[in-house]
């Protein structure tokens, strides 16, 4: 088992209880979308799964340990084997692409070989294969405040796949790309997974996109889970329900009173 969310529950600073009681098992080498609305808790769920963030309530097992069990030196070193994309990567404007992608191993490597990477890029070969696979190589040497928003995504990306973690979360990795590129980004984000047997979670707005690459779709609402599918199974009734929302409501169409002028003979 390489993930499990036992009657997780997560309460946020401010009072909002953003996951309820969640019950989540996945298996080693799964690819799983999450979905569901804005504000649904996707993103709670993956702060909790990569340990970032502390269930108020309940268990969290992850890649085998109980990482609020372990000292906070033993957590580091299991969050070392997560690797996080970030919807808006949070990269130093200044640093150089090839930095920002190998800094995905400054977890791994010693301090003195990350603070020497910081002057000396270490393996810019590396860099490049990784950008090559999300047609970014022509950026290797641009500084992160000159890219686009889908740009910094795929660096996000590339920084990820040089780390080469045992988990993979994805917080909205292909949201600010466009539809050919999204799918091409899920496309490598998947391949890499499966060739590796890496566990791979990303929370998608994209639905046509979450069915397209995860076998498997858990729909999020309210901080529960309302269904957890093989993606052949989530139909569009699952769909409707997931995204009702109630609160919006649809502008009427103006009445049209038609008034007739009879011509009198
Ligand atoms: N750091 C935070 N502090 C306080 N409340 C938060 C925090 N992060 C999220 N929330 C609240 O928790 C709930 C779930 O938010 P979350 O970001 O997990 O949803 P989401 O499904 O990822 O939404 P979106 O699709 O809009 O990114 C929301 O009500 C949100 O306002």
């Amino acid at each position: 088992m390489s993930l499990r969310l036992s009657g997780a529950s997560l309460q946020h600073g401010n009072g909002v209880h953003a996951l309820r009681g969640v019950d989540l098992s996945i298996d080693a080498g799964e690819r799983v979308a999450i979905i569901g609305p804005s504000g649904a808790g996707k993103s709670s769920l993956l702060g909790l799964l990569a340990s970032a963030l502390m269930p108020s309530a309940g268990a969290v097992e992850v890649l085998g340990q109980q990482p609020w069990q372990l000292s906070a030196r033993a957590r580091q070193r299991l969050r070392t084997r997560i690797g996080l994309v970030h919807q808006a990567p949070p990269l130093p404007p200044r640093q150089r692409v090839v930095t920002a992608v190998l800094a995905g191993k400054l977890g791994q490597w010693g301090l003195g070989r990350s603070l020497l990477n910081l002057l000396h890029p270490s393996d810019i070969p590396g860099a490049r294969e990784v950008l090559a696979r999300l047609d970014l190589t022509d950026k290797l040497f641009a500084q992160c405040q000159q890219l686009s928003g889908g740009q910094l995504q795929r660096v996000g990306i590339a920084r990820a796949l040089y780390q080469d973690p045992e988990l993979l979360l994805a917080d909205e990795p292909v949201s600010a790309m466009d539809p050919v590129l999204a799918d091409h980004c899920l496309n490598v984000l998947c391949r890499h997974a499966e060739a590796r047997g890496v566990t791979l979670v990303a929370s998608l707005h994209a639905v046509d996109l979450a069915l397209a690459h995860f076998p498997r779709i858990v729909g999020v609402r309210e901080g529960h889970i309302v269904f957890d599918r093989p993606a052949a199974e989530v139909d569009q009734a699952l769909l409707d329900a997931l995204y009702a929302n109630e609160q919006l409501v649809s502008p009427q169409m103006p009445a049209v009173t038609l008034s007739l002028q009879i011509p009198r003979c």
